[in-house]
């Protein structure tokens, strides 16, 4: 198809949205919501393997709730994270490719289900696979403090990051999520993997941060978003899971720094236990909370919002329903 007609479905998707398009929330919560046990280090990805009827039944939950982007569930789904379980790397692969195949199956079977229904006011999900970061495979929380070590270097990134993404492009996502990256160098290892392997449809690129002004690695904005400027792969930029009440900042910052479309998913505002694997409700800030302040992220120029972890359907929903009924304050 070419990365321009590409881009130009996320663009039109954007549009028929009411000019800010509504993702899903946080997938793994929702997973444990149903109870599923992912104190584990493949995290959500353990549902692969046990799961994967649930895996989809979130996916239709998401859709019902009017998400217009479905994000898969391979935040944590690596090659070599399944190989260390047994796998062979063939079953490694063929776990990366279901993770978006469930995601692709609960778009289209709930869109052909609402084809019979007159006045519908669902639009055709885009499927975006996900691509944790380097830090998300280590399992240690890494990806809020980009500290990946002397040892870890853009090389070592984009062999962590090469097979991975040939698999997830053979199961024909529409996009791309980079999510929780917390460094310049991933963003770079990134960028230069999209170049090397010509990758034809838009990717996004959503960093974590713990301030609120820098990258959580500590590294400024600026050279971050300076360097995804350059690329014409990379169709959007944005934030996700982190607190919601840096988010606003961010996007007037952003705006800025770059003419991509901003998308912002944060999580509700919890603080993540690496040891328990589990969120501790510190600064949350409630589904009515978000719902008022996705109003004034949209009217700050986002145009891709959602929710990261600790964010459900209910969330969704009332995201969705106030952003695509409330119109855009303009002055
Ligand atoms: C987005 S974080 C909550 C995912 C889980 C983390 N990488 C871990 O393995 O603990
Ligand atoms: N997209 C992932 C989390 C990213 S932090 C999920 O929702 O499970
Ligand atoms: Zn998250």
């Amino acid at each position: 198809m070419g990365i321009k007609k590409a881009k130009a479905l996320l663009n039109e998707l954007i549009e028929k949205a009411g000019g800010c398009a509504v993702m899903d929330g946080g997938f793994a919560t929702q997973l444990e919501k149903h109870g599923a046990c992912i104190n584990d280090p493949l995290w959500s990805a353990l549902c692969l393997i046990e799961d994967p009827h649930l895996v989809k039944m979130v996916h239709l939950e998401y859709l019902e709730a009017g998400a217009d982007i479905l994000v898969s569930s391979s935040y944590q789904a690596t090659l070599p994270g399944f190989v260390s379980r047994g796998f062979s790397m063939e079953e490694a692969e063929a776990f990366l490719r279901k993770s978006v195949k469930l995601a692709i199956d609960a778009r289209d079977k709930f869109w052909d289900a609402n084809q019979g229904i007159e006045g519908h006011n669902y639009n055709r999900a885009l499927v975006a696979a996900s691509i944790g970061s380097y830090g998300a495979y280590l399992a240690d929380g890494s990806e809020y403090s980009g500290s990946y070590g002397p040892g870890v270097t853009i090389d070592t990134l984009k062999d962590f990051h090469r097979r991975r993404l040939q698999v997830i492009l053979e199961a024909g996502p529409d996009l791309l999520a980079f999510e929780t990256i917390p460094n310049k160098q991933e963003a770079q290892a990134i960028v230069e993997l999209l170049e090397d392997e010509n990758v034809q449809i838009p990717s996004w690129i959503c960093f974590s941060t713990a301030d609120g002004e820098h990258a959580s690695s500590g590294e400024s904005f600026e050279e971050c978003i300076q360097l995804l400027n350059k690329s014409d792969k990379v169709a959007a930029v944005g934030i996700n899971c982190s607190p919601p009440q840096f988010i606003l900042t961010l996007i007037e910052k952003f705006s800025k720094l770059t003419d991509k479309p901003i998308t912002v998913y944060p999580n509700s505002g919890g603080t993540y236990d690496v040891t328990t694997k589990t969120w501790l409700p510190s600064k949350c800030i409630g589904d009515e909370n978000f719902e008022i302040s996705a109003v004034k992220w949209r009217d700050a120029g986002a145009k891709i919002i959602g929710g990261c972890c600790e964010t459900t359907p209910v969330t969704i929903r009332s995201l969705s329903k106030v952003l695509k009924t409330d119109p855009k304050v303009t002055s």
